[in-house]
């Protein structure tokens, strides 16, 4: 099926490199970005990196507002501060909520928004998406692109490592999200975009390939890394939606979210929904969780404090959280007893 319309919504600018946080102040102006700037930021990042980039920004006019979670109250709270400050440009700086809200905020307010991750845990570094609690739906919604990206890569491999897991985690869905994708095009006459595909599926491939680089080089591995979620951010923009990027696996992790909130990051619950999807898909599920444990990312929903019976019954849930995108738990989902053998049979519970 092709698509009526279709905008390719992706960066002007990609800063990459090493100790680039420096040159902030240039990136912007090169840009033609205008002041007033929004700083958005959380609280444990402004202490550790924000602050060096504010002085940075020196005879800028610039505001910094920090932000605990992607909720609308914080997106409400961020959204009157830029108007009343008349703030023309929002830079995001910190982990996925951080950006999340940011990005959401400049589409409000028809602002520009620059992308400064700190942590590579996560593919909304790029993606013209944005997740928020309390607007009625546990998945992304519109949200406005980054004009430019500023990823410093001794910022992003300074994260703790289990952040960086977390985005080795985010990109393995891509694996089963490209085969829902497929089902998709095949039973429901989806649009299906190949390269778009192809590009999503390449980001799961390197950021894999990272893990290796990762213990040797820490530094040389983000890098990687960095370049694959931004990558599965492309193709998400290219594609009009995060399809290429979210399937079943996300499904599973938001249905986590829901009846277990904030026990995981993000990119681990997606990982754990990896290994059960593949599994369903009929795909070497055993490759991807022996690929997650040597990366250090849980295999088991134990090691993540989540019970065994909100696992099952995340799994029979999944297949409602988002029922316009075809996947391959079908419109009827996964009976308990279906979902308790895949859970064991793969060794996420016991
Ligand atoms: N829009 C999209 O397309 C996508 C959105 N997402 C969303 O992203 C979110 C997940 O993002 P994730 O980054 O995993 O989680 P968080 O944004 O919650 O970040 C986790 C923690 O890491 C901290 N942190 C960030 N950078 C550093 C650093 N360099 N050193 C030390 N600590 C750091 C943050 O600090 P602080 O407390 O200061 O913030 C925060 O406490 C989810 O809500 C998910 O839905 C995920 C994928 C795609
Ligand atoms: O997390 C995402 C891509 O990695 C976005 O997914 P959703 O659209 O399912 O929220
Ligand atoms: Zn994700």
């Amino acid at each position: 099926m092709e698509l009526k319309e279709h905008i390719i919504d992706l960066p002007k600018k990609v800063y990459i490199g090493y100790d680039i946080i420096d040159n902030i102040k240039e990136y912007i102006l090169s840009l033609n970005l205008s002041g007033p700037f929004l700083v958005v930021t959380g609280p444990l990042v402004r202490k550790i990196i924000t602050d060096k980039i504010i002085e940075n920004f020196k005879d800028e006019s610039v505001e910094v507002v920090e932000v605990k979670i992607a909720s609308i109250d914080e997106v409400n709270k961020v959204e009157e501060l830029a108007k009343s400050s008349k703030i023309n440009t929002i830079i995001g700086v910190g982990g996925g909520n951080i950006i999340d809200v940011a990005k959401y905020v400049a589409y409000r307010i028809g602002k520009e928004f620059v992308s400064l991750p700190t942590a590579p845990s996560h593919d909304g570094i790029t993606s013209p998406f944005a997740s928020i609690k309390g607007l009625g739906k546990p998945t992304s919604v519109k949200a406005k692109g980054p004009i430019a990206i500023i990823a410093d890569i001794n910022v992003l491999a300074s994260a703790p490592r289990r952040l960086i897991n977390a985005g080795i985690g985010d990109t393995i869905g891509k694996i089963t999200a490209v085969r829902d994708w497929q089902l998709a095009a095949k039973l429901r006459g989806e649009y299906y975009g190949d390269y778009t595909a192809s590009l999503a599926l390449m980001s799961a491939k390197h950021a894999l390939s990272c893990a290796k680089i990762l213990d040797k080089d820490i530094r040389a591995g983000v890098r990687v890394l960095t370049e694959a979620l931004i990558s599965s951010g492309v193709a998400m923009g290219m594609a009009g939606s995060t399809r290429p990027a979210s399937g079943s696996e996300h499904l599973f992790a938001h249905a986590i979210e829901i009846l277990y909130p904030d026990k995981a990051l993000h990119g681990e619950l997606v990982a754990l929904g990896t290994i059960l999807m593949a599994y369903i898909h009929g795909i070497n599920w055993k490759k991807i969780k022996k690929a997650m444990k040597k990366v250090g990312l849980p295999t088991k929903a134990k090691q993540l404090g989540i019970p065994d019976e909100i696992v099952i019954k995340a799994l029979t849930i999944a297949h409602t959280i988002r029922p316009e995108r075809y996947t391959i738990l079908g419109d009827r989902g996964l009976t308990w007893e279906a979902a308790e053998k895949i859970a064991k049979e793969t060794g996420v519970i016991e």
